[in-house]
């Protein structure tokens, strides 16, 4: 079984959508040095991850410009995990977990699986995207799922899949991959920022489809 985040939640109504479909993980993206129409401000990243109910996890999703300030951003807007993207040492990041006590992710690009390795055990997950050049999320591309898949099995940090999953592609994703999760942004969006609910809800439904037909 895959577990779900909806990431890139900008709007009350969009955080509601996915927790009522049933996502196991709401992401909310805050200073990031990209042009993205799914990153909010600090303030409203704390008031839309302070009202994710229990038993999902409210994720901060960030690029900040050192650990000191990852720290920062973790204090003002107290989530229960921080995913990072971007250039970072396993130093860095074991200092980030010790100092917030989060759950920490990182996010790889697919075409880097060798410097994924690197990070293995020194996090909480590992997500596989395909980023952009400076590292960003969101671009909507796919990529070798079952490198991804390779991956997850040599590696002991849990392995959440994404970049340009949809209703209709994420059930073969998770067959092909088998990951731990599956997150999606631009993939369920009614236009940049905004959810489209019924692709929420019939992405969280398919993303589990190969366990009811178990
Ligand atoms: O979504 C963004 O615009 C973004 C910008 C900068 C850093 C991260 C970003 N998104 C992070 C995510 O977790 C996305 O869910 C992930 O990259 C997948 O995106 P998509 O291919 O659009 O589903």
């Amino acid at each position: 079984m895959a577990r779900v985040k909806i990431c890139g939640i900008t709007r009350e109504a969009d955080r509601r959508a996915a927790v009522d479909a049933g996502a196991d993980a709401v992401g909310v993206i805050t200073e990031v040095p990209v042009d993205s129409p799914r990153e909010v401000d600090p303030a409203t990243a704390a008031e839309l991850l302070a009202d994710v109910p229990p038993f999902v996890t409210a994720t901060l999703v960030t690029m900040p410009d050192s650990a000191e300030r990852a720290v920062e951003l973790a204090r003002t807007t107290a989530p229960d995990a921080i995913q990072l993207h971007g250039e970072w040492t396993v130093d860095e990041l074991r200092y980030i977990r010790a100092e917030t006590e989060r759950k920490v992710l990182l996010t790889v690009d697919a075409a880097d699986l060798a410097r994924a390795e690197e990070f293995d055990g020194a996090i909480d997950a590992m997500v596989v995207d395909s980023t952009d050049d400076s590292g960003a999320g969101g671009t909507g591309e796919t990529h070798d799922w079952r490198a991804t898949g390779e991956l997850a099995e040599r590696l002991t940090t849990p392995v959440v899949l994404a970049g340009g999953l949809t209703a209709d592609n994420v059930a073969e994703a998770v067959r092909v991959a088998d990951p731990f999760a599956v997150d999606v942004a631009s993939g369920v969006e009614i236009a940049g920022g905004r959810k489209d609910h019924n692709a929420v809800a019939r992405f969280v439904a398919n993303a589990g489809r190969e366990m009811e037909l178990a």
